[in-house]
């Protein structure tokens, strides 16, 4: 059940159990299932086991107006678009949120619309309670009240058995059976709350996951800008070298028409002069030829000298010629020179041009590259502006089915926290019906308990007092204390009587005598054994609980009212500090506990308790208080002799409040106790200590009134060590033991005489000790001896002088006010 409730949280979903409600709680619970029956359905629609498995975030978003399988495609493939995108960007936690707004989104898909959350009939009773808010503070205080008294009752011992108590537990059932259904209810309520606490975080993660989606195209937005940014820069450094490339391309043609043009002039000028120098020399050669004629012609030494003359000019014409022509020659090598330099630089520029034509080639594939890089970049930017608008599409379907989702997240909320008010006012109120009809229930029931418990207590009270007649005024038991060594010690022989009524209790010891055969004198033969019958004789396995379990009878006796004394007698050592005060475990420290108790328990019955106390010192018969301060020498108190209680002149009883004030009191007697003894030589061994604690109970009525009233007095006495006084350990020491011997033997005197019924004309004042116990030592009143025995057989005379001032005790007259007398053995 634990494992299912832990696997429903996980899942953000009730599981559907099955429980019947008990039947007088059929409304409430009727009313429960309702409620829980349409919380179930509306959880139903995020129910993880109608949702297929989804890996992206829009998967699981609604298409609200197209058929599911179209619906599905749709989600898919944009799934798949969107998950590339934002898997980059988006970390795991997108992907968690994503799927619980997924499976919210998938179980709007799969149960068709919200409004169907009230039709499903899944059984909804695991949460059938949730809306019950009441807490266990609201719970009504009498339940703990009651429930507080019985535990109180339960820790009570040895009380009679009656018929009551099964009458008692039908009731305690009831009671119970009401606290139960409380507290499924509020188990069912604070399930509500769960799951009210569940649907907000949906819608938080709804409305988170919204705004991831609007910084998504926030995003895409600051992309595509980027994007168209980029793009026109592209197209401008596009247009610029496009620009360079037209005026390259001028250039070059303005050059290489100058250099033709150059050129051409080159070789026109080239040829003009080789013309005009060819025209020149066919002209001396026509004058040459002219004259060769005339010389001819006239053939004389005018013609020979003039033929030398031509001759010479000849010579001259050629050497001008031969001159001209090497100028010529000259002027063409230049030229040819300034041709190759010309050509040199045509063919630079060629070069360049070349060169400018590769440049303008990987311009031109640069731009080409850039119209490529352009064209990828515009299609890449058609493509963003395709996927963006796409994805605003998508996005703007996703914001919608979101806004969508929220709205109706919000308006489901603010319904289910309307329902959830309705139902909570609605439980409250019932809640206080219920509640206001169970207190009054029980009120009632508790009225009546209080009753019959009050009848049962005054049943109790008055068969108890029967008891504690029956079983006589002066009561004596006797316990021995275990041997320190039990190997080695020489113990008494003991020889214990189980008890005829109890078989675990041994109520009798017979201890076996010697005597000397009087034929025979000097040889010792078996006597007459001592025989000593108590209530009960604790051996030396018994503990200290085992000692109050069997006295705490006459504690609760001291709550109705009685006067009770407890004696611990016995020789020093014996034990009885340590039955009576022992820390923790003695009588005192258990009487304390059970005193405290009774006045809680009994308060619910309406009695009022007081507990008054003192702590009491009577050494060489003169009375002490133990609780006086020990800086200056304590000074002995009187006892008034008169009166029913116990009045001490000049000396007050604490007012006890509750058992911390009776700790206190104890320890601080038993330390002022120590103190003393310390300063004279083990006194408490000499001194009979006595805690007083006057009890009174007031009964009051509905208007105040007291209508009965109990005075208890409990008197627990660690009486002063009962042995023989013994001259040899010094006169101080004889003297107390004498005096101790004599108060003991008169506390034996007084209880014999009470014993034999002589209530009237006994005379307690020739001792402290007797006059302090007066008032609890009359008719009425309860005494118990425990007689406190050394097992050590060198302390066996002591030992059957200490039984035999029980037995004495013991002889008792039955019922205290007259009736049959009983001596036992
Ligand atoms: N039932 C017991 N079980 C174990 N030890 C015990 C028991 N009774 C007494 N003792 C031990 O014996 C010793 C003496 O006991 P205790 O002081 O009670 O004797 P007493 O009778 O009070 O002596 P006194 O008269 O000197 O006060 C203590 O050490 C105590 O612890």
């Amino acid at each position: 059940m634990e494992g299912e409730s832990l696997h429903h949280r996980t899942t953000g979903l009730p599981k559907a159990t099955t429980r019947i409600p008990p039947p007088q709680f059929s409304s409430s619970v009727h009313h429960l299932q309702e409620m829980n029956s349409s919380q179930s359905n509306i959880r139903s629609q995020f129910a993880p086991s109608s949702i297929p498995a989804m890996n992206g975030v829009k998967r699981g978003l609604p298409v609200p107006a197209e058929k599911p399988e179209t619906k599905r495609k749709l989600l898919s493939e944009s799934a798949g678009e969107f998950s590339t995108k934002s898997t980059a960007s988006q970390p795991t936690s997108r992907n968690i949120r994503g799927t619980a707004l997924k499976d919210a989104a998938k179980s709007n898909y799969s149960n068709g619309a919200l409004s169907s959350r009230h039709t499903s009939n899944s059984s909804y009773s695991s949460t059938s309670s949730h809306a019950y808010s009441v807490g266990p503070g609201n719970r009504p205080p009498s339940r703990s009240h009651i429930s507080h008294n019985r535990a109180r009752s339960t820790t009570r011992t040895g009380r009679p058995a009656t018929s009551m108590g099964t009458r008692e537990e039908g009731q305690r059932n009831n009671v119970s059976d009401i606290d139960e259904k409380l507290g499924q209810m509020d188990t069912e309520f604070q399930k509500v709350k769960e799951f009210m606490a569940m649907t907000e975080k949906d819608s938080a993660i709804a409305r988170e996951e919204l705004e991831m989606l609007k910084k998504r195209a926030g995003n895409l937005d600051d992309q595509r800008t980027n994007l168209q940014a980029e793009r026109a820069q592209l197209m401008d450094r596009l247009s610029d070298a496009e620009r360079q490339v037209r005026n390259l391309n001028i250039d070059i043609q303005d050059q290489q028409r100058r250099h033709d043009k150059y050129c051409e002039e080159l070789i026109a000028d080239h040829a003009r002069k080789i013309r005009a120098k060819e025209e020149d020399y066919e002209r001396e050669m026509d004058k040459v030829v002219k004259l060769q004629q005339e010389f001819e012609g006239k053939c004389g030494v005018e013609a020979e000298s003039r033929l030398e003359n031509l001759s010479y000019e000849n010579k001259e014409l050629r050497s001008t010629l031969e001159r001209q022509k090497r100028d010529h020659e000259h002027d063409i090598r230049m030229l040819h020179d300034d041709l190759e330099r010309q050509s040199r630089r045509i063919r630079d520029m060629e070069e360049n041009l070349k060169k400018a034509d590769d440049d303008q080639r990987a311009l031109q594939a640069q731009i080409e590259e850039n119209l490529k890089t352009i064209d990828r970049l515009r299609r890449r930017a058609e493509d963003a502006e395709e996927r963006l608008s796409k994805d605003q599409g998508h996005l703007g379907g996703q914001i919608k089915s979101l806004s969508q989702l929220l709205d109706s997240s919000s308006t489901r909320i603010q319904s289910l926290e309307q329902e959830s008010k309705a139902a909570q006012s609605d439980f409250q109120r019932k809640i206080h019906e219920i509640e206001a009809a169970a207190q009054q229930k029980v009120d009632e029931e508790t009225k009546m308990l209080r009753d019959r418990l009050i009848k049962e207590e005054e049943r109790r009270h008055k068969l108890f007092e029967q008891v504690q007649e029956l079983k006589g005024n002066i009561r004596v038991m006797c316990r021995i204390k275990p041997p320190a060594d039990r190997e080695n010690d020489a113990l008494i022989k003991f020889n214990p009587r189980v008890s005829e009524l109890d078989e675990d209790k041994i109520d009798g010891v017979s201890i076996p005598t010697e005597r000397e055969d009087f034929r025979e004198p000097g040889k010792m033969i078996p006597g007459k054994p001592k025989d000593f019958n108590f209530e009960r004789v604790f051996d030396d396995h018994c503990t200290n609980k085992d000692v109050f379990d069997e006295i705490s009878q006459l504690v609760q006796s001291v709550m109705d009212g009685k006067k009770v004394c407890i004696f611990c007698y016995g020789q020093t050592g014996s034990g009885k500090t340590f039955t009576m005060s022992r820390k923790g475990d003695g009588i005192i420290p258990r009487t304390q506990d059970m005193i405290f108790s009774e006045v809680d328990r009994l308060q619910a019955l309406g009695w009022e308790y007081t507990v008054e106390g003192g702590y009491l010192e009577v050494y060489q018969d003169k009375l002490y208080d133990l609780l006086a301060s020990r800086n200056s020498k304590p000074e002995p108190l009187s006892v008034d002799p008169i009166g029913e209680e116990l009045n001490i002149k000049g000396h007050s009883f604490t007012l006890l409040q509750e058992k911390k004030d009776l700790d206190e009191m104890v320890q601080m007697a038993d330390s002022n106790r120590h103190t003393a003894a310390t300063a004279m030589n083990d006194r408490s061994s000499r001194s009979h200590s006595i805690l007083v604690l006057k009890i009174r109970g007031v009964k009051k009525n509905e208007e105040g009134e007291v209508i009965k009233t109990r005075k208890g007095t409990l008197n627990l006495i660690d009486l002063a060590g009962s042995e023989s006084p013994d001259k040899a350990r010094g006169d101080q020491i004889y003297k107390e033991g004498v005096e101790i011997n004599s108060s003991l033997s008169y506390l034996r005197t007084v209880l014999s005489n009470l014993g034999q019924g002589k209530t009237e004309g006994v005379d307690f004042r020739s001792y402290t000790l007797t006059q302090l116990l007066r008032p609890s030592l009359g008719k009425g009143c309860r005494t118990l001896m425990f007689v406190m025995v050394s097992p050590l057989k060198e302390n066996e005379n002591e030992t059957i002088r200490s039984l035999e001032f029980a037995r004495d005790a013991q002889k008792v007259k039955m019922g205290g006010n007259g009736g049959a007398t009983r001596t036992r053995k």
